[in-house]
């Protein structure tokens, strides 16, 4: 007979590189850790077969409570293997092996809205709104299975590559019996526990809105609702419902919370009537119906990808920097602009209904790259026939049509003019670059006879001031104000050119006018902004926030 102590350290053991599925016969790799729970940890995996990739969560068999926790990993499995919603994490499947349980889950790549929130502190209220829209549609879905989930808190929110969230961590799920409730323990994060679980009436389908109320708080302001310490003192204030006001916010916003956080579970608002609150009908995300990226992979655009898989990866005009340390206030100032500029478009209506009256208009714009980031720079080819790299060591050359004068600019600060012909010896192998570059994606932009109007050409001084990606989208910031988010995998871009009220949104989808289609600000105000423009600019502030 096994000692406990044996137990335990098998328990601990390290979980195999290579799993065999039994059931289904599929053989794994564990890749690297993601992280660790309470009880569980959660690795990296792939398909061998069909090189998918997952999440896999281990849960050891042994150790202390391990029947208890036996039950708690049946329950979970039991309840999360039949649901299939695309804002719930996808259960793919599960085994056990002597000293481990197993669950194969969809990778959400960009981890949770915990890991967002400790980055950013707060969410402004559009992000709020899209992030709101996929957890309504998810958790209706739960609730349509009679299932609550009584542990909704942001690091359960799991976020695709794409940015769609998705409600994980069905550890603490439980079927409601035929009155709506289930039974009366207290679980769940004390912060975000409703009024009627902490007096041990049991949890229903209402608490877990009352816990959106706190989540949509937390985000908004920082802090949840419900803080203080002793415990009896909360749980007295969250009995009440007596939450500090959070002046700062909208009426909309404030209004939609206390709705949430109403100490009545009857006076909360349904999930159905959620979404037409004014919170959302006023100006709102692209919410469930943003299918267009899932099916945008398949036709590359890539030029030759070199750039590491995710975290994000960034180069900047006039400093030595190839990593996300210590970004220069120039940047920081970039960056700002660039995100005010996007939350003006973002925050400029109702979501639209159907297709927006748009022109097509010369824009200045960098229909083509090449990622060469992590050994020689980044290259793009401009829209009116130049073409420029930004490299490692923060220097920038461009190529300029039509006399093909090269400008070289070591910072931002400095600008030197050449002919091709007097090109000093030292910068010989940056042009020998630039040109190789530019031969390649011309040669590209020939054989997918891409489009582009007729453009007033840049001015000497234009140039790429900062290039953030990661494995999915990269953001341009370039010198005269434009922003432009592409996508890596599909010929889709969006660029904000312009300032203030005369920002013009251009947009390129597969399928779509080559020349791309042009809004005003004028018309996203009168019309909202289509669900793929709000997936586009809220993957652009993602990116632009790891550099903030
Ligand atoms: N499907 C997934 N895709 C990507 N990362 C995941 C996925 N599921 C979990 N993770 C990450 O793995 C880590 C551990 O998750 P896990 O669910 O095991 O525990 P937890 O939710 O953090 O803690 P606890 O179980 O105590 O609530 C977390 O950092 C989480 O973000």
């Amino acid at each position: 007979m096994e000692s406990r102590s044996q137990r335990r350290r098998r328990s601990r053991q390290l979980v195999a590189a290579f799993l065999h599925d039994p059931g289904s016969g599929r053989v794994y790799r564990r890749g690297k850790l993601i992280g660790k729970g309470a009880f569980s940890r959660c690795y990296k995996l792939t398909d061998m077969s069909t090189s998918g990739v997952f999440a896999l969560k281990v849960v050891p068999r042994g150790g202390v409570g391990r029947l208890r926790l036996r039950g708690k990993v049946e329950r979970e499995i039991a309840l999360h293997s039949r649901l299939r919603h695309r804002n719930i994490v996808a259960f793919h499947g599960h085994f056990a092996d002597r000293d481990h349980v197993y669950m194969v889950l969809e990778y959400c790549s960009r981890q949770s809205l915990a890991h967002v929130l400790k980055v950013r502190r707060t969410l402004t209220e559009p992000e709020v709104r899209y992030y709101l829209r996929g957890l309504v549609s998810g958790l209706r879905y739960l609730h349509q299975q009679r299932i609550v989930h009584r542990d909704l808190k942001p690091s359960n929110f799991f976020l695709s590559k794409n940015m769609e969230v998705k409600i994980g961590d069905l550890g603490l799920a439980a079927r409601v019996g035929p009155a709506g409730h289930c039974h009366r323990v207290l679980c769940g994060t004390p912060n975000f526990q409703a009024p009627e679980v902490v007096s041990r009436n049991g949890h229903s389908c209402k608490s877990d809105i009352w816990a959106l109320g706190c989540i949509m708080y937390t985000v908004l302001t920082g802090t949840p609702p419900f803080t203080a310490a002793p415990l009896s003192e909360m749980y007295q204030n969250i009995r009440d419902g007596h939450y500090p006001e959070p002046t700062h916010l909208s009426p909309n916003a404030r209004n939609l919370i206390s709705r949430l956080l109403a100490p009545d579970p009857a006076e909360r608002p349904s999930l159905d009537h959620l979404l037409q609150d004014d919170f959302f009908t006023q100006a709102s995300g692209p919410g469930e119906e943003g299918t267009e990226l899932d099916h945008m992979e398949s036709s590359n655009e890539e030029g030759a990808p070199l750039c590491a898989e995710s975290p994000a990866h960034l180069l900047t005009l006039g400093t030595l920097q190839t990593d996300l340390a210590d970004p220069k206030g120039s940047l920081a100032l970039q960056v700002e602009v660039a995100t005010r500029k996007m939350h003006l478009c973002l925050d400029s209506g109702p979501v639209a209904a159907q297709g927006l009256p748009g022109e097509q208009q010369p824009v200045l714009w960098a229909p083509k790259w090449v990622d060469y980031s992590l050994k020689y720079g980044f290259g793009y080819q401009l829209s009116d026939g130049g073409s420029g790299v930004l490299f490692r060591d923060g220097s920038h050359m461009a190529l300029r049509p039509p006399g093909g004068h090269v400008s070289y600019q070591p910072d931002q600060g400095t600008l030197w003019t050449f002919t091709l012909r007097d090109i000093p010896s030292p910068l010989r192998a940056k042009l020998a670059v630039l040109r190789l570059f530019a031969c390649y994606m011309q040669k590209r932009v020939r054989e997918e006879g891409t489009m582009s109007m007729p453009v007033t050409p840049a001015s000497p001084d234009f140039s790429l001031l900062s290039f953030v990606a990661d494995s999915r989208a990269l953001v341009m910031l370039f010198s005269n104000g434009t922003v432009q988010v592409s996508l890596r995998t599909s010929q889709t871009h969006l660029v904000l050119s312009g300032e203030g009220e005369r920002v013009l949104l251009t947009l390129w989808e597969p399928g779509g006018p080559s020349p791309g289609i042009s809004y005003s600000l004028d018309v996203l105000r009168s019309h909202g902004c289509t669900p793929t423009i709000q997936q586009l600019l809220c993957q652009g502030l993602y990116l632009l926030q790891t550099v903030k």
